[in-house]
């Protein structure tokens, strides 16, 4: 099938919602962060596999951080949708919002970014189609996945830098403030 030059968001914007069943907790009766993660991955796939119109495997997951506990009984939804577009790459958002069916309180418990890769027949990287921005949100959105790689960039080259800059054998000064000990 040809793909389409330019693809709107609404074409892939994906929820997926899900009862929070007792198997899914841990020993203290809340839910696995790796139930939401697998969650997360699932709806960040169908999202980024319907944009794309192609295969698509995740390279990285992004900001991650489990604000509140899920509780056994809640509706767990996931809202995903694609926030930018690189060649082959793109960048899903998720939201995740746990409902409390008797009371019908809600909490937002976290949002995360996923990049995608589209794959092609032949398992290479495969272009995506461009992004209809369809409102302002839309554009926030856009704009802000830009500056969240931008930043990674950076904070990925500083982060090469100052490692370089403390050899193992100088920087073991540093750990008489930490809470280790050395057993060598
Ligand atoms: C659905 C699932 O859960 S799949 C299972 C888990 N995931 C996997 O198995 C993926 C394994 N990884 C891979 O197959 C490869 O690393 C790939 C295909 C993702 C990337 O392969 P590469 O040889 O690096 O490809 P290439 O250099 O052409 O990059 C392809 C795109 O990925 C992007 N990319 C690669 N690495 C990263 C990264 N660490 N962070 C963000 N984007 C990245 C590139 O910027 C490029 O995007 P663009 O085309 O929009 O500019």
């Amino acid at each position: 099938m040809q793909l389409p030059d330019f693809r709107p968001v609404s074409h892939s914007r994906t929820t997926i919602t899900e009862l929070m069943i007792p198997a899914y907790a841990n020993f203290g009766g809340k839910i696995h962060g790796g139930i939401l993660l697998s969650l997360m991955d699932k709806v960040a796939y169908a999202c980024a596999a319907k944009h794309a119109g192609n295969y698509c495997v995740t390279v990285t997951v992004d900001g991650v951080e489990f604000k509140q506990p899920v509780e056994v009984g809640e509706l767990v939804s996931l809202m995903a949708s694609v926030n930018y577009v690189g060649t082959t790459s793109l960048m899903v958002g998720i939201k995740v919002i746990a409902e409390n069916v008797k009371t019908g309180i809600m909490k937002h418990t976290n949002t995360s970014y996923f990049t995608m890769v589209a794959k092609g027949e032949d398992n290479k990287p495969a272009k995506v189609p461009g992004l209809i921005l369809e409102n302002r949100e839309d554009a926030r959105r856009f704009l802000e996945a830009r500056i969240r790689r931008e930043i990674k960039t950076e904070n990925e080259q500083y982060f090469l830098q100052q490692k370089n800059k403390y050899p193992v054998e100088t920087a073991l000064t540093i750990l008489a403030n930490e809470r280790c000990k050395l057993a060598f």
